[in-house]
């Protein structure tokens, strides 16, 4: 049996706990076989992004076409897009094609990945033509164009009005409990709560998240049941991850599936 081949149209983390490397490690650890369409280059570890490198629209384009003309592709997932006209690329994603769109625009340690202009094509573009939409609340204030004291339910609804379903993540180190917000696609409301892995070994989680969506959806699972399940799946991660002592800045999420050979 063939398994379920998934499309991820991202950029890189040479630090390896985000951006293409979870979402590749996270459809493999799902048993799905993971395709890629490079969209920047980042030069980054757990202390911040140092440089980028954004690759052009023709070449991301190109890896959209070669994937798509030769495999089966079920479902695709967006990530880092960097520029206005990747941007394009992803909205023009075959009609049909199932698309989770992670919308990346500053990183956990602040570093600034969406001007204006990307943030309105978002808008414009590419919620309307994905499935599923997964900001923080940061992220889904900045795309909704929305006050700090407009309440998440009505941010979230907000951009549901746009097109997609949402998953507004509530990830927080801090919470006993975090809180996501589902609105599926008939626009119903479900607050999907959760235990909170003490850590802050965390870099990662929403990439690893939005991909595990993607294959669950794959699967057919209705919008609530995917996000349980893709929260179990970054739980799990955090909880492997928690005592890990790896890099200077904000440790990574797990994306090892069997116990260290070697303590570092
Ligand atoms: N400490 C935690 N314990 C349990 N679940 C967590 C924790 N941190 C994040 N999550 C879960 O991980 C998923 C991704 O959410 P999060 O809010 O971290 O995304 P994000 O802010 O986009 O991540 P990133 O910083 O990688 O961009 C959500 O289901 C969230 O509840
Ligand atoms: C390449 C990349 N994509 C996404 C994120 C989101 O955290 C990141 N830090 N780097």
């Amino acid at each position: 049996m063939n398994p379920l081949v998934a499309l991820t149209v991202a950029g890189t983390d040479s630090g390896g706990a985000a951006g293409v490397a979870a979402d590749l490690a996270t459809f493999a650890a799902l048993g799905a076989h993971g395709t890629c369409a490079v969209t920047a280059v980042t030069a980054q570890d757990t202390t911040g992004v140092r440089a980028v490198v954004q690759l052009s629209a023709d070449h991301v384009q190109a890896q959209v076409d070669a994937v798509l003309n030769d495999l089966p592709v079920a479902v695709a997932k967006a990530g880092m897009l960097g520029a206005v006209a990747v941007a394009g690329v992803v909205a023009d994603l075959p009609p049909g094609l199932p698309l989770v769109v992670d919308p990346v625009l500053r990183t956990s340690s602040g570093a600034v990945l969406a001007d204006d202009a990307l943030v309105t094509a978002y808008r414009d573009h590419v919620l309307p033509r994905c499935t599923v939409v997964t900001p923080n609340l940061a992220e889904a204030r900045r795309l909704a164009g929305a006050g700090s004291e407009e309440p998440p339910v009505d941010v979230a609804l907000a951009l549901h009005a746009l097109g997609p379903a949402v998953v507004l993540t509530g990830g927080d180190p801090e919470a006993d409990w975090c809180r996501d917000l589902v609105v599926d696609d008939r626009g119903r409301a479900h607050v999907l709560e959760h235990a909170g892995v003490p850590t802050t070994n965390d870099h990662g989680t929403g990439c690893t998240f939005s991909a595990a969506l993607a294959v669950h959806l794959a699967r057919g699972e209705p919008l609530p049941t995917a996000t349980r399940a893709a929260q179990a799946f970054v739980a799990a991660a955090l909880r492997r991850s928690a005592g890990w002592r790896l890099g200077r800045g904000r440790g990574l999420v797990a994306h090892t599936f069997v116990p260290p050979t070697q303590e570092v």
